[in-house]
Order: C-alpha cells, then structure tokens, then sequence
C-alpha cells in the first residue's frame, strides 16, 4: 500500500472532485460514511456515550457528518464544537447545518478551557479536532482538550489523524497529541503512523478507501510503502519441480564465538527453515560439536581459531555469506572480516558484530560489495551513521549513507523499515514478543536464505521482513510475547509461508 506526502493528497482531494465531477461535500460525505461504517461495525449499538469533539476544519466537518450518521443508527452522540478559529471551512458549515437540521441536542460550542466537558472512562471519543491541516503545535486550551482526553481513559478513535501530530514532521517534547486507540485513516497510511516516535499515538491504523482518483494517485511519488500480503505473493516464486537443492543455493553463516555459537546456529537454522538449499557454517572450533549437534542439516567448517574466529578460509562457493553474528569485535577477527570482505564480490548480509566492525573501522564499508545487506537495529545504525534529530532526520541520514555505498539497509524497530536507492518500505508484521535475544539472528538468516533462492537482496529483504514478522505473530499467538524465544519465530516460519496461499478469511 503506498504512502505519499500528505500535501499531494490535498490535490488528490481536488483532482477527484474534479475528474468525478462531484462536490468537496461529496467527497467528505464519502469519506466520513466508510468512518462511521467502520466505527459501527465495532460497537454495540444502544446507550453507550459517543462524544464527537469537531474542529471547525474539514476534519471538524468529518466528525460532523459521522456523529449525524451515528445519531441517525440511534447512538447517543454528544457533539463538542472545538471552536478555537473563526475561520470555519466551507463543507464544516453546510454539515454543521444539516447536523442542526436533525434537531437532536444543539452541538455545544468549546472557546475556553472552563467549557471542556468531562469525559468518562467509558465514553468514546470521536476526535476530529485536527486532520492533516495542522501546521502549528496545539496550544492553549485546545492543549489542555487533548490532555484531557489521554487522561480520560475513554476508548479513543482519531479521525484521519490523532489531533495534534503533523503528517510530514515530528513533534517536539511538551506538544499535546491525541493518543488514539484506534486511527481511521483516509485513503493512504501516513508515515508518522510508523515512526518509533510517533506511531504509538495512532494506536491500531486503519485504512478506509475514499475512492481518491486512482489514475491522479498512481501519478504521484510515492513517499514509502507498506508491505503487505499481496506485494508478497507477488514477489513469491514457486519451486519448480524439477529443482534441487543446488537451485535453491548455498548460504554461508560466518559467526560465533566462545559463548556465543548459539547465535549463529539461530541464523543457520532459520535459512534452512526459509528454502536455502544447502547451509554451512563457519565458526571457530570451540563450537564444532555444539553446531554438528544441534543442526544436522548444516555443514560446519572451522576456523584455526579455538574461541574466535582468526582467518576465514573456505572453498566452497556459497551464493551468499551472512557475517557477524555473535563474532565479537577483537582485532584478530576485525582482521579476519577485513581479508573477507576484499575476497567477495557478491552481495553480503551483515549483522550484530560485523556492523560494530564497520562502524569501528569506516574504511571497510567501501570493501562492501553493492547491494549488500545491513540489519542494524537503533544502536547500531547511530554507531554506523552517528546522531540524527529525530526519526525523519535519521531516515534522511541512512539513505544518505546507504547511497554513498550502495547497500540495502534493513532498521530493526517496531516496524523495521527497508531502504534501498530512494525506496522505503514499512514492514507492518511482528509484536513485542520479538523483543527477544536471537530475534535478530533469525532475521539475517531468513533474509540469507531468500538471497540463496536468488531473490535480488532488497527482495530478499522485504520478504525477509514480513515472513520473520508473520511467524512470530504466529509463534505469539500460540506461546504469548512473553511465552515465546526466537527460535520459536523460526518454527513459524514455514506456516507463516504457507499462509500466503490462503485468503483473508481463512487466514484469520
Ligand atoms: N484527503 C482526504 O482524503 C480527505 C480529507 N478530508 C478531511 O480534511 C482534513 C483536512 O482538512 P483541513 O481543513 O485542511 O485541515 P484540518 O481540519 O486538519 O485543520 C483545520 C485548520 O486549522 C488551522 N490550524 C492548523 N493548526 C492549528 C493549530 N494548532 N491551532 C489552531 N488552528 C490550526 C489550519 O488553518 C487548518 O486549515 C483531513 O485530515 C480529513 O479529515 C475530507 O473530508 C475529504 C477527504
Ligand atoms: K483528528
């Protein structure tokens, strides 16, 4: 699903009117009913308290035609006029009009903090306070409002946007935003949504199709996608019959040290359970029979090292190495990875220690083949690409950085976000369970094993992404967050595969 800056959407509003030849009002009548539609198919109809707080915007004018559909099911709606501005929008009073019309209770008009009303824990808000028209911080008693309602307890339903968070920027410390259980959104999911810093104001996003011009929105650059289902299945490629193992490709995992073998043996075991046709791995010698024992699949190849890897050498050739996991940083294996790193000429995954190791030494990451892949979680990209701002400014600086080397950058977060050339993609799969040691490992391995079956490494990456995600909401699901440890994630694996081929309904 694509995301794009919030103000071509605003044109998008016009292009539509203009090429359905409808009116503005249509328009917000469209949008507003797939609001209320899905905010009944949520409730029990009957007595429970809706209260709508509407600005005096379009946003304002989309809590008006809901809470006048809601009022029309027979819900008990009170209506809050947030009047902070005289500067109504046209479609606000032809809907404040038609709400009047119904002759229920007048709306009650908020101008000062003494008019907040209270709101109990077992109202619902309807905020349509601000949408995506908001270009200064919420001051005031229009503060003091959305202060309120967090501190409420009521169940929270944000209309577009959580009131008070920008769609292009990020807020600063002492900003009052909505914090929304739940954000009806139209037409196209917005970045912020997404972001560490942010995204937890929205609580769970919904997308409503308004029907916005499709020809006049495929025009547009699109700002990062949401990966979804379908794009997956679309990138899925079905084994041939005729296929050995040789097809599916040889992945090498270069990893491990005295006390941390389990790490790699993770990575080993989740490319196995993600289709790589044959796996080895290289490790130092303390960790032979551990590995031999716990992963009879793969192959073990040792390093002259006991406890630490000293001198890579192999004469295999693997279609792709993973390097890093639980390697440590000492110079002996920083050597080591150097003389790797001069030898390959085909796309790498790195992670945990390899990407310490490129941070230390800067001048490894022009030895990096193109398109190699990087999985650095929030520590890690800061040692790689130094302090950013905020979450816009650190997504400004990774592309920098990845362009500058030609890689593929995976940012392990919430929703890890995949970058490549201009290309963000937002992974939407995945739960505080996987918040777990060894989560990260799993990851590169089920990438690596993708880049084996010959998916290109920004493919590999997605696909990589979404499944680790699927297979641990899976794993979640049966064990708990708490319940579950990364192996599980790869257990899941091969369900959360299976799991492309059937339909929503089945599938939830
Ligand atoms: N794009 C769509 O898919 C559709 C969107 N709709 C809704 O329209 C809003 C955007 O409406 P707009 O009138 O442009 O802006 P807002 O209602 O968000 O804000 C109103 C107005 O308030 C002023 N303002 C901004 N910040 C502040 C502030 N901090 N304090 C006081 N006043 C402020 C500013 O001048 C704004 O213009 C969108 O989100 C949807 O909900 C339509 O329904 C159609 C489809
Ligand atoms: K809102």
């Amino acid at each position: 699903m694509n995301i794009y800056d919030v103000r071509y959407l605003a044109e998008a509003d016009e292009k539509t009117i203009e090429r359905q030849e409808i009116t503005s009002t249509d328009l917000m009548e469209r949008a507003a009913t797939e609001a209320f539609k899905e905010i009944i198919s949520r409730l029990e109809p009957g007595p429970v308290p809706i209260k709508v707080f509407a600005g005096i915007g379009n946003n304002g004018g989309d809590g008006l035609v809901i809470a006048r559909l809601l009022l029309g099911e027979g819900y008990n709606v009170e209506v809050f006029i947030v009047d902070y501005s005289r500067n109504r929008s046209k479609d606000f009073l032809i809907n404040y009009n038609k709400l009047k019309e119904l002759g229920r209770p007048w709306p009650v008009s908020i101008k000062s903090e003494d008019e907040i009303p209270e709101i109990a824990e077992t109202d619902i808000v309807i905020d349509a306070i601000f949408g995506i028209g908001l270009n200064r911080p919420a001051e005031g008693w229009v503060a003091s409002l959305i202060s309120k309602i967090n501190l409420s307890s009521a169940l929270v339903i944000a209309i577009d946007m959580p009131s008070g968070l920008f769609a292009d920027k990020m807020p600063k410390t002492g900003h009052d935003i909505i914090k929304a259980h739940l954000t009806l959104t139209f037409q196209s999911p917005k970045l912020v949504f997404y972001l560490p810093q942010t995204g937890s104001y929205a609580g769970e996003v919904e997308v409503l199709d308004i029907g916005l011009d499709q020809d006049f929105l495929s025009s547009l650059p699109v700002r990062a996608k949401l990966i979804d289902h379908i794009q997956i299945l679309d990138m899925y490629r079905p084994r041939d019959k005729f296929s050995h193992k040789g097809t599916y490709g040889h992945s090498l995992i270069i990893g491990g040290s005295y006390g941390k073998i389990g790490s790699i043996s993770l990575t080993a075991r989740a490319a196995l359970r993600s289709g790589a046709g044959m796996v080895s791995i290289y490790a130092p010698s303390c960790g032979y029979e551990i590995l031999q024992t716990v992963l009879p699949e793969a192959m073990v190849i040792m390093d002259e090292g006991d406890k630490e890897i000293m001198n890579i050498k192999y004469d295999l050739k693997p279609e792709v190495v993973c390097f890093g996991m639980g390697a440590g940083t000492s110079g002996t294996t920083t050597g080591a990875f150097r003389n790797l790193l001069e030898g390959i000429k085909f796309p790498m995954v790195i992670d945990a220690d390899g990407l310490n190791m490129l941070s230390k030494n800067k001048e490894f990451l022009k030895l990096l083949p193109p398109q190699s892949v990087l999985t650095p979680h929030p520590r890690e990209l800061q040692r790689l690409i130094g302090d950013w701002e905020d979450d816009l400014d650190k997504l400004d600086k990774a592309m920098e950085f990845l362009n500058k080397y030609s890689l593929v950058m995976v940012l392990k977060d919430a929703h890890t976000i995949i970058l490549s050339g201009n290309e963000m993609y937002i992974n939407d799969t995945g739960n505080p369970g996987m918040a777990t040691a060894g989560a990260g490992d799993v990851l590169a391995g089920v990438i690596t094993a993708f880049i084996s079956q010959g998916y290109s490494p920004l493919e590999a990456a997605i696909i990589g992404t979404w499944l680790h995600g699927r297979a641990g909401d899976l794993a979640a699901n049966e064990l708990s967050y708490e319940g579950m440890i990364a192996g599980d994630i790869t257990n899941y694996i091969g369900k959360a595969i299976l799991e492309l081929f059937k339909n929503d309904e089945d599938s939830s």
